[in-house]
């Protein structure tokens, strides 16, 4: 298996009036169709963490390559990039954008991109959504649906340029126990049916038994 995320040493400091140390000397390899659980206590540095892993914060000290590549010697734009091809991210809280449907907000991601011509695009969103059960709800708006369709459709998104990593921070927190047994099936059918690499925070230890592997945090530090 190949690596997809090499982290070596990640470490990133908060400078507030007294620095905060969210993650410490983290060294880590994810390859390519793996399932990963990140598992702590609350506030053990976890969603921080996975900002490090998808771009979306960078760290203070140490090095993380995607696929091979240096993510420190990116500039913003390619950091962008790379996220929009490489990493879906699916949050506790589905932050779908309300005002728009279900297939809209599947577009959004594809949009950003502009591989795809428009037909295109809404073929692909109607198909994922499609597939996660959720055909008779493409024109449903956020507030029309219910939680646990709402993170279904936030994991379509997350699909939606077909990136290798999925990142997800709780992504069945918020869910009742039928809804998050769905999800969470749904994130192991892509790594074992689609070859992508789930990486997942979570609390739940009974989830995460059922995960390739766990990176468990204490005070920021892998543990
Ligand atoms: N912007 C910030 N300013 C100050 N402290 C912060 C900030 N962001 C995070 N922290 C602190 O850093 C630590 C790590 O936070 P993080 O959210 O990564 O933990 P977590 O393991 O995901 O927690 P939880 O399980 O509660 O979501 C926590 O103690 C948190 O309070």
């Amino acid at each position: 298996m190949s690596s997809l995320i090499e982290a070596k040493d990640l470490t990133r400091i908060l400078q507030e009036t007294v620095p905060v140390t969210l993650v410490k000397e983290v060294t880590a390899t994810i390859a390519e169709r793996e399932f990963v659980a990140v598992t702590g206590p609350s506030g053990s540095g976890k969603s921080s963490l996975l900002y490090l892993l998808g771009l979306l914060d960078r760290p203070t000290t140490g090095t993380l390559m995607i696929r091979g590549r240096d993510t420190d010697l990116m500039d913003e734009q390619e950091r962008a990039a790379t996220r929009l091809e490489n990493i879906g991210f699916v949050f506790q809280f589905h932050f779908l954008l309300p005002e728009f449907t279900a297939r809209e907000n599947v577009e959004i991601p594809m949009r950003k991109l502009g591989r795809l011509a428009r037909a295109e695009m809404r073929q692909r969103a109607s198909d994922l959504l499609d597939a996660l059960g959720l055909s008779d709800h493409l024109d449903k708006r956020p507030d029309q649906l219910s939680g646990g369709q709402r993170q279904r459709v936030a994991v379509a998104r997350a699909l939606a340029n077909d990136p290798p990593l999925i990142l997800a921070d709780e992504p069945t927190g918020s869910l009742d126990s039928k809804s998050s047994e769905q999800v969470f099936t749904i994130l192991e059918t892509l790594v074992r049916k689609q070859g992508k690499t789930v990486v997942a925070v979570t609390h739940d230890l009974d989830m995460a038994a059922r995960m390739d592997r766990r990176l468990n945090l204490v005070d920021g530090r892998l543990h």
